[in-house]
């Protein structure tokens, strides 16, 4: 049996992750890989219904910060690692960089706090790589502008995506092994090769 794989798309709100990852399931199907697409927060039941509450219900950062690890916790504990341990590959569309991200940078939530949070719930668990689909807050929001009407995240101001942005341009420099950067403000053919290049130097799958 080939070792599980766990792969986390990360980026603004709009960048392009949610239209690559089915994309990159067949991809992976074409080559034997069985292949859970899963997504956060979210995932379960019981992360779903959280879901809905932190993209909905106003909130203070620290609970934010609360609701996304305790629905991380149960996704990982019910999907991700059985999931991992029977040799899959786990596409999950965010994961804890969305956290220092979103709550971290965005809120400006102690650093430290979302630290031991992450070691607590994911007892070292790690993605093995995370795509960051890098895009201005500009076209972003012009790229969500024409599809959707936004939730709590979305309606922030440009200023707050400059925050994420530049918390995930930290979280990769922490972490340059882990993170491949994506230019998502490439044409969805050429986001498909950059994609594909990734993953032909991770391989084999
Ligand atoms: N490379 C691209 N060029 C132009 N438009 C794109 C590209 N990639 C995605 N889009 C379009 O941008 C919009 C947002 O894409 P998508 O929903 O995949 O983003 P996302 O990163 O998953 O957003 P969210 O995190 O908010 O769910 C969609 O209408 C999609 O068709
Ligand atoms: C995992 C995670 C997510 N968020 C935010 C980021 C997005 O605005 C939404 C999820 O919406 P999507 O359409 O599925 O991208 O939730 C966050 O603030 N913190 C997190 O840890």
């Amino acid at each position: 049996m080939k070792p599980g794989r766990f792969l986390s798309f990360e980026g603004i709100d709009g960048a392009g992750k949610s239209s690559h990852i089915e994309w990159l399931a067949g991809w992976l199907r074409e080559r034997g890989r069985e292949v859970l697409v899963t997504r956060e927060p979210g995932g379960t039941e019981l992360a779903e219904r959280l879901r809905e509450l932190v993209l909905h219900q106003p909130m203070d950062a620290l609970t934010e910060a609360l609701l996304v690890f305790a629905a991380r916790r149960d996704h990982l504990a019910t999907q991700i690692e059985p999931a991992l341990a029977r040799g899959s590959v786990v596409l999950c569309d965010r994961f804890t960089d969305a956290t220092f991200a979103y709550q971290g940078a965005g809120r400006g939530f102690d650093l430290g706090v979302l630290a031991t949070l992450e070691t607590w719930v994911q007892q070292g668990r790690q993605p093995d790589l995370t795509l960051w689909f890098d895009l201005a807050p500009a076209t972003a929001a012009a790229r969500r502008a024409a599809v959707r009407a936004p939730d709590r995240f979305e309606s922030q101001d440009q200023a707050f995506f400059e925050r994420v942005r530049a918390g995930y341009a930290r979280r990769a420099a922490d972490d340059p092994a882990r993170f491949a950067i994506v230019d998502a403000s490439a044409t969805p053919e050429a986001v498909r090769r950059q994609i594909e290049t990734t993953l032909d130097a991770r391989g084999p799958w």
